[in-house]
């Protein structure tokens, strides 16, 4: 018979046709496609072991297992030669990339971290999950593991959800519930050996049980057994190839083994979840576990948030084996390790909070004082890494004593918190365990209970005012009278076109004026007294910030700073009562008291209705605290992006730039200001590097656990901003660089979506109520400086940041103004 007459038969004959395409797709699958994939590969440099018909490289990996599998080894840690020779063997031979087979399946194996971290963080969403067959597929099917695009998409966002930080917090309970059931079996072994892996295997299964499911171990033994079985199947086949939709026409035993136990899986997870439906009848909530949220997610009404009843039996196997396969791998090892290195494990006995020990009256004052004596006599280099210079002290013991340490400030307890995610904790405060301390002494003399220290319902108070005062229409309102004083400073700039100007006290002026204007309706001229005795305040305060004093000796001894300080106290608030006073007459001619803060502030000291009036003395502290806020730290913030920017010229060329676009010769304006992108990055990026508040302060209410510390009442919590603001985990290696590119994204982005890892303005309720008041003012005057000058630092510049109660320029900036 000729070739024609043989072609004629089999398209005259379907079934022979059916098998035509069969062989010439399966020719295609084990030979052709094999043969290009490695040409093109070996084109680029790529090399590996040849592809062997149907079986690829499966015989000679399954040979080299095989080999070093039967050899004993000795307590080597070093297991990759062991688990994959075949790896270990070819990647020494072909380099660090190479192909290999798993019969006609190409592999390419990598090992360059640059390619692993492209491939893994997929930003093209180039490379997917690939798709999975067999026994896997049985094993795990298409949950939250294997699934790929939105069905992922879905499933993670459920699975976060029941798994997320709070979540884990409720878990701890279960946790331990279930280690403890285990150590009571322990005491049957004491003294005698124990096999701990087997001991895991039932803790995980038991904590993934109660944890996800709301079952416990012996209702999910029968699943987490028929999966055990089935993981031992997937083992036995893997290096097994088949010649593709061979298991149309024939099955091995394990197939229909592991078809049965697929079945039976799924119909007692089935049952799992009917049981947890009819709670859902009965108490009317599917419940926050894992399980509730597939449940409800099942039998939601919206069809595009609904899941298939297959999709929740898949990610419930997948949580099942997921859960505790790996868990227990991880808890046997770290015995095994713990058991051969006994040091370290009096190490992790041991290990809690520690710090520098407790000395008698004075804590660890004395040190920190005398650290900081002799970082701040040095001259220090044009450096921005200023943590180590302000604070050495938790520079040093931050790194010989553990990210949370413990320190003595005289007799109080202050435990210091650099972690991200602790510190996030702290400030957002949602159970309310973590409100401001008190704060005593000349602190208290200088601020008083206004909203900067103020707690509870007396805060909640004031902050809704000052919202009232600060909020973005009346912000908008504000903008001419930041506009006319930024005129008025560089009205005096004039004087020095061509010439060094010290910007620092400029901007002191300049920040006065403003928050005088804008709070208070008056001029910085008003004000100028209370300014000067508040600064006066500011500089005792200082001064006197380590010096330890007995409690209650105040009472029968009075130092000179004990009398200036009560004086000027008496003098500020008495010249804030003048200021007050003559607000209440406006009332009496205008009929109302103005919707500026210091309005809003005697509008509410008058309020005929006693719940919502506040006294004089509140009036008093509050509007302290704003002469200070809302100058000193903004004085600051001016400062040191104009020091940045006389160094970095380039970017203040890039700022000018956006600067004449947006505004041209005019004046700024509120839209405009709110499109400034460069800007923002550049603030973002000094007030990183230079925040002005440098630590965050809070005390614990009452006994509480903070993650995975119990932290006792009364405890004071300091949260240093500068360790965060430079911690290279969460910043990358040039954390001490100014690099205003890396908010080009947004914070967000910036801080690898670590809320607490940028914090210049704090963070949760208590965070600043100037923020917006702030950074506009800064970048009206900042955009009309660029407007009229170009600057360059000048020679007399002196690098010395200091800590006096914000982190200002020791001697000034000095720059020299180039007219445009
Ligand atoms: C660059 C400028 C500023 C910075 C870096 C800054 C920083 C901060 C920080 C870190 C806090 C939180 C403190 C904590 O959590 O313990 C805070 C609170 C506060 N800031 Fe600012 N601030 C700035 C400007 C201003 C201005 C201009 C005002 C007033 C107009 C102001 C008023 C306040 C007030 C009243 C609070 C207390 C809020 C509360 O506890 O509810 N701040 N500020």
């Amino acid at each position: 018979m000729g070739v024609v007459e043989t072609i004629k038969i089999l398209v005259s004959c379907s079934p022979c046709l059916y098998l035509l395409f069969f062989l010439i797709k399966l020719i295609h699958r084990i030979w052709w496609a094999p043969i290009r994939i490695q040409r093109v590969m070996n084109s680029q440099g790529i090399r590996g072991p040849s592809y062997r018909l149907i079986h690829g490289n499966t015989k000679e990996v399954l040979n080299m297992r095989t080999a070093t599998m039967s050899k004993p080894m000795d307590l080597s840690h070093n297991i990759f030669p062991r688990l994959e020779p075949h790896l270990q063997s070819w990647l020494n031979i072909y380099g660090k990339n190479f192909l290999m087979w798993h019969g006609p399946e190409a592999q390419l194996v990598i090992t360059e971290v640059e390619y692993v971290k492209e491939i893994l963080n997929d930003k093209e969403k180039s490379y997917v999950k690939g798709g999975i067959e067999g026994f896997k597929r049985k094993l795990l099917g298409d949950g939250l593991a294997t699934s790929k695009g939105e069905k992922w998409a879905k499933q993670r966002k459920l699975a976060s959800h029941a798994f997320y930080a709070e979540s884990l917090k409720n878990m701890v309970p279960a946790m331990i519930e279930s280690v403890e059931m285990m150590l009571e079996r322990w005491k049957h072994h004491e003294g005698k050996e124990i096999d701990v892996f087997e001991e895991f295997k039932v803790l995980t299964s038991e904590v993934i049980s109660k944890t996800a499911f709301g079952s416990s171990y012996l209702e999910g033994k029968d699943i987490f057994e028929k999966l055990s079985k089935m993981v031992f199947l997937v083992s036995r086949n893997t290096l097994r190839i088949r010649l593709p939709g061979l298991s149309l026409f024939w099955k091995s035993s394990d197939d229909i083994e592991s078809n049965k136990l697929e079945r039976e899986i799924r119909d007692s997870i089935t049952r799992i979840v009917r049981k947890r439906e009819k709670v859902l009848r009965e108490e009317g909530n599917f419940g926050t576990d894992l399980l509730g949220r597939l449940v409800e997610a099942y039998n939601d009404t919206d069809e595009k948030s609904r899941i298939t009843l297959e999709d929740m039996v898949d990610n419930c196997k997948t949580f099942y084996i997921a859960g505790h396969e790996t868990t227990t791998s991880l808890l046997s090892w770290t015995i095994l390790l713990l058991a051969i290195n006994r040091e370290w494990q009096d190490k992790l006995r041991k290990e809690g909070i520690r710090g520098p020990p407790y000395r008698f009256i004075h804590g660890n004052t004395k040190e920190v004082l005398n650290m900081r004596t002799a970082t701040m006599s040095k001259p220090m280099g044009f450096s921005h890494n200023i943590f180590p210079r302000l604070q050495p002290h938790l520079h040093s013991w931050l790194n010989i004593y553990g990210k949370t340490m413990l320190m003595w400030h005289g007799p109080e307890a202050q435990l210091v918190i650099t972690e991200s995610e602790y510190a996030k904790e702290i400030l957002n405060d949602k159970e309310k365990i973590y409100p401001k301390g008190g704060i005593e002494g000349f602190l208290k003399k200088l601020l008083g209970d206004g909203l900067v220290t103020s707690k509870g319902e007396k805060w909640a108070k004031q902050r809704k005012l000052v919202n009232h005062a600060f909020y973005a229409e009346s912000l908008k309102d504000m903008v001419p009278a930041m506009i006319e004083t930024v005129e008025m400073m560089l009205e005096r700039w004039k004087h020095h076109e061509g010439k060094e100007i010290e910007v620092f006290e400029e901007f002191r002026l300049l920040t006065s004026e403003v928050i005088s204007r804008t709070a208070f309706g008056s001029s910085y001229l008003e004000g100028k007294g209370i300014f000067e005795m508040l600064m006066k305040m500011v500089t005792i305060y200082s001064r006197n910030f380590f010096k330890i004093r007995l409690p209650g000796l105040s009472r029968f001894w009075n130092r000179s700073d004990d009398i200036e300080s009560d004086k000027l106290e008496r003098e500020i608030r008495d010249s804030i009562t003048r200021i007050i006073r003559k607000r209440e007459n406006v009332l009496r001619e205008q009929g109302n008291f103005g919707t500026d803060l210091l309005g809003l502030l005697v509008e509410a000291y008058n309020d005929p209705d006693e719940t919502n009036r506040i006294t004089l003395e509140d009036v008093v502290d509050e509007c302290k605290t704003f002469y200070i806020a809302g100058h000193e730290t903004t004085t600051n913030l001016l400062s040191w992006t104009i020091l940045l920017l006389a160094i970095y010229t380039d970017w203040q060329d890039e700022l000018r730039k956006e600067v004449l676009e947006l505004f041209g010769e005019q004046k700024p304006n509120a839209e405009g200001i709110a499109r400034m992108k460069k800007m923002t990055m550049v603030i973002n990026e000094t007030l990183r590097l230079y925040p002005p508040v440098i630590s965050l302060v809070r005390k614990v209410e009452r006994e509480s656990k903070l993650i995975r510390f119990v932290l006792p009442a009364d405890i004071m919590l300091h949260i240093p901003t500068l360790s965060l603001h430079l911690d290279p985990h969460i910043w990358g290696e040039d954390a001490h660089l100014f690099n205003p590119e890396r908010f080009s994204g947004g914070v967000a982005k910036a801080t690898n979506n670590n809320p607490a890892g940028y914090i210049p303005f704090g963070l949760g309720p208590r965070n600043c109520a100037g923020m917006n008041f702030a950074t506009n003012e800064a970048k009206i005057a900042l955009s009309m400086i660029l407007q009229r000058y170009a600057f360059t630092l000048s020679p007399t510049y002196v690098h010395s940041p200091i800590f006096h109660f914000t982190v200002r320029p020791e001697h000034g900036v000095q720059v020299v103004l180039h007219p445009l």
